[in-house]
């Protein structure tokens, strides 16, 4: 396999030196982008776009068309798995994800069972390799995969919720049977993370984006430990490389130390801890991604470069960041403003690396 012609990113991830700070948006490829509506013409609905290997390296490619990204990320999404478990993923207009079949009894939750990633989730594989050569060693590709608590939250509600109310009494009620739930999904995230790594994902990222509501011993009971067993039991090297592990909880900045410990190579912050505080709590074993406001993006260029610049001297000298925003790019964002945030992430952080001469 021919080398990397920007390994910026995977160096960032491992804590070597980079002249620069990488930059990629958490949702890249989505509806803030014209040519991604016109793309989405031509499936069904969002899931014929996941289940169409063209469709999905179409998308992929589109954000890294208009701006000078450090990472390509798969097109899809997390609540795959369940659907390849049968629940029936769907996705109405205007109202997210559902499923048809979510998990209201006991029995249903008993007879779950682990997908074969290289069966039930071949479309995820195969779209992997097709974006692999399509990208033609330019930048890595990150594969991803939900928490098993996140895709818990929408198994047992059956659609987004901003309560969690069945969920959560699950956990205070049956919390054996949440349990149940969290270590088939846990298995499940590992298998496919490793057929994805296999197939040639070059970094991995695991989305907790519900963790945060939860209270301190249940975040770390009923979601940390799941990841921790999913970080465990990753391939963290393939075709002789590293391949390295981020860790993303929404709202996870009370536990960073916590998450630090679990085996991870990098954390994802959400915009509401600052990430020169996060360094000096987590120190050097761990690198961040992260963490403008998404919202910043509503503004302006010129102020964009003045709230990137924050992140960057709040991070301060050294390596072991990946510019990020805090979630994903909002649908509402103008594709001009997300292009200021990498320029001037680009050109702003030099002065914070340490020159290799
Ligand atoms: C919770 C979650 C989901 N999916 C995902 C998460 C975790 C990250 C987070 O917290 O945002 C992760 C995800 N979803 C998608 C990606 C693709 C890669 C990328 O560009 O980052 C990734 C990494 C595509 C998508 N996933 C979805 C879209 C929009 C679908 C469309 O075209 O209408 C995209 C581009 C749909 C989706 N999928 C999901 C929801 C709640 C929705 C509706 C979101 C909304 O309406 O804003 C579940």
């Amino acid at each position: 396999m021919s080398k990397l012609k920007n390994d910026t990113f995977l160096r960032a991830l491992l804590r070597q030196s980079t002249e620069y700070t990488p930059v990629w948006m958490m949702r890249q490829a989505g509806r803030y982008l014209p040519e991604y509506l016109r793309t989405r013409t031509k499936a069904r609905d969002f899931m014929g776009l996941c289940k169409n290997p063209d469709l999905a390296t179409e998308a992929t490619l589109q954000p890294l068309a208009r701006f000078p990204l450090d990472a390509a990320i798969l097109f899809s999404d997390i609540l795959t798995i369940p659907d390849a478990m049968g629940l029936g993923l769907y996705f109405s207009t205007g109202e997210g994800p559902k499923f048809k079949r979510a998990l209201h009894h006991e029995k249903e939750i008993r007879n779950l069972i682990v997908p074969d990633p290289n069966v039930h989730l071949r479309y995820v594989m195969d779209a992997v390799s097709q974006i692999r050569k399509a990208l033609n060693n330019e930048v890595p590709l990150i594969g991803f995969a939900g928490s098993p608590f996140t895709l818990a939250c929408y198994m047992v509600e059956g659609r987004s919720s901003s309560d969690f109310i069945r969920v959560k009494t699950m956990l205070y009620q049956r919390p054996e049977l949440l349990h149940h739930i969290l270590d088939v999904n846990a298995r499940a995230v590992t298998a496919h993370l490793n057929a994805q790594i296999e197939a040639g994902a070059q970094a991995v990222m695991i989305f907790d984006s519900w963790g945060g509501a939860l209270s301190h011993a249940a975040y770390h009971e009923f979601s940390l430990a799941y990841m921790k067993q999913i970080v465990g039991g990753l391939k963290r090297e393939h075709d002789g490389k590293k391949v390295p592990c981020i860790v993303y909880t929404k709202g996870g900045g009370l536990w960073l130390e916590s998450i630090a410990a679990i085996g991870c190579d990098a954390i994802g912050l959400d915009w509401t801890i600052d990430i020169g505080e996060a360094r000096s709590l987590v120190g050097d074993k761990v690198a961040l991604q992260g963490n403008l406001d998404p919202a910043v993006l509503f503004s302006n260029p010129d102020t964009i470069r003045t709230e990137v610049d924050k992140v960057l001297l709040s991070c301060g000298k050294g390596s072991g960041h990946v510019f990020n925003l805090g979630h994903g790019i909002s649908q509402f964002t103008e594709p001009e403003n997300a292009a200021a945030m990498v320029t001037a992430v680009h050109e702003l952080s030099r002065k914070y690396h340490y020159s290799c001469g």
